[in-house]
C-alpha cells in the first residue's frame, strides 16, 4: 500500500483562511497586526519567498511594510532600520530574509530584534524560551513540520522520532517542539554512525539537510510519518527540478504518510510566519490569541 501524501499547500490555505478570521477581528478592534519584511540583497530564491510572504500577508489583512535594501548596505545601516522597526508601533512581526551578504554577521541581526516581534523566532531569548518549554515565538518551518506531523497523528507520546540535520533554523527547535510531545528524539547529522539504521527506527523521520534524494526507501520505518524539509533545485534530463531530501518515489511505497517537495513543508513556513505576527500582536497587545499553541 503505498503512503498518504501529507499536503501542505491545503493545510497552508486552511491555516490562511484561520489568519483571515483573526486579522478580522483584530482589525476591529483597532489593532490590525503589521509585519515588516527585509531582504538585503538580490538572492533569486529569498526575492521570491519575501515576495509571496509579502502578498500571502496582504491577502491576510495584515499591514505590511517591505525594506528592500542592495547587497552593500552596512551592518550598522541594518541594525539602525531593525532600531526603527523595533521603536514602530504597528509593526508587530520584524523578519530579516537568510542568508544575509557575508559582510552582514547574522548573529548580531537577529539578535537585535526585539524578542516581541522576533516573529522568525530565532533571537536568543526566544531559543531559550522554547528549550525551557516557556511561551516562545517558533522558528515557522519546525512549527509548520509539527503542524503537519500533528494532522497525521494527535498523540506522539512514546514515539520515537529522528530528525537529519542539526540546524538552528530547523534541527534543534524541532528538536524541542518534538520532546514537548513526549517523543524519544535522535538529532542525527553528517558524523552520525550507520544512519540508515538510525533512520529504520523512526517512526517519525524528518529530513532537513539539503542533500537531494539522501533518505533511500530502505532507511524509512514501514508507516512511518516522513516529513521532507530539504529544498534542492537539480538538473535531471536537461530540466531544473525541485527535489526534497527524500527519495520521493521509493519512500511512497514504504511510508505511512509523507510530504511532497515542493507542496509540503515550504507552503507551512509562510503561513506559520503569519500566524506568529498575529501570536506576536495579540501578546503585544494584550489579547488572548486565537492558536493553540503547537
Ligand atoms: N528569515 C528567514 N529566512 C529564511 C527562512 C525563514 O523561515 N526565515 N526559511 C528559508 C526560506 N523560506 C522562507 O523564508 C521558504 C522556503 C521555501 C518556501 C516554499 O514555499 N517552498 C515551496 C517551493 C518554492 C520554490 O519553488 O522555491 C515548496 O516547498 O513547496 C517558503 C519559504 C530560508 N530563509
Amino acid at each position: 500500500m503505498g503512503a498518504s501524501l501529507i499536503d501542505g499547500t491545503a493545510a497552508a490555505a486552511q491555516l490562511h483562511a484561520e489568519l483571515r478570521v483573526a486579522v478580522q477581528d483584530l482589525t476591529e478592534r483597532g489593532a490590525t497586526p503589521g509585519l515588516a519584511v527585509v531582504l538585503v540583497g538580490k538572492d533569486p530564491a529569498s526575492s521570491v519567498y519575501v515576495r509571496n510572504k509579502i502578498r500571502k500577508s496582504v491577502d491576510a489583512g495584515f499591514r505590511s511594510f517591505h525594506h528592500e535594501l542592495p547587497t552593500s548596505t552596512s551592518e550598522s545601516d541594518l541594525l539602525s532600520l531593525i532600531a526603527r522597526l523595533n521603536a514602530a508601533p504597528d509593526v508587530d512581526g520584524i523578519l530579516v530574509q537568510l542568508p544575509l551578504p557575508d559582510h552582514i554577521d547574522a548573529r548580531k541581526v537577529t539578535a537585535a530584534i526585539d524578542p516581541a516581534k522576533d516573529v522568525d523566532g530565532f533571537h536568543p531569548v526566544n531559543v531559550g524560551s522554547l528549550s525551557l518549554g516557556a511561551p516562545a515565538l517558533i522558528p515557522c518551518t519546525p512549527l509548520g513540520c509539527m503542524l503537519l506531523i500533528k494532522s497525521v497523528r494527535k498523540d506522539l507520546a512514546g514515539a520515537s522520532a529522528v530528525i537529519v540535520g542539526r540546524s538552528n533554523i530547523v534541527g534543534k527547535p524541532l528538536t524541542q517542539l518534538l520532546l514537548r510531545e513526549d517523543c524519544t528524539i535522535t538529532l542525527a547529522h553528517s558524523k552520525t554512525d550507520d544512519l540508515p539504521l538510525v533512520c529504520r527506527s523512526a517512526d517519525v523521520l524528518v529530513a532537513a539537510v539539503g542533500r537531494p534524494g539522501l533518505i533511500r526507501g530502505d532507511w524509512i520505518k514501514p508507516g512511518a510519518i516522513v516529513i521532507d524539509v530539504g529544498i534542492n533545485r537539480i538538473e535531471r534530463e536537461g530540466r531544473q527540478q525541485l527535489v526534497g531530501d527524500v527519495d520521493f518515489d521509493a519512500a511512497q511505497q514504504v511510508a505511512g504518510a509523507l510530504t511532497p517537495v515542493p507542496g509540503g513543508v515550504g507552503p507551512m513556513t509562510i503561513a506559520c510566519l503569519l500566524r506568529n505576527t498575529v501570536e506576536a500582536a495579540c501578546r503585544r497587545r494584550g489579547v488572548g490569541s486565537p492558536f493553540a499553541t503547537c
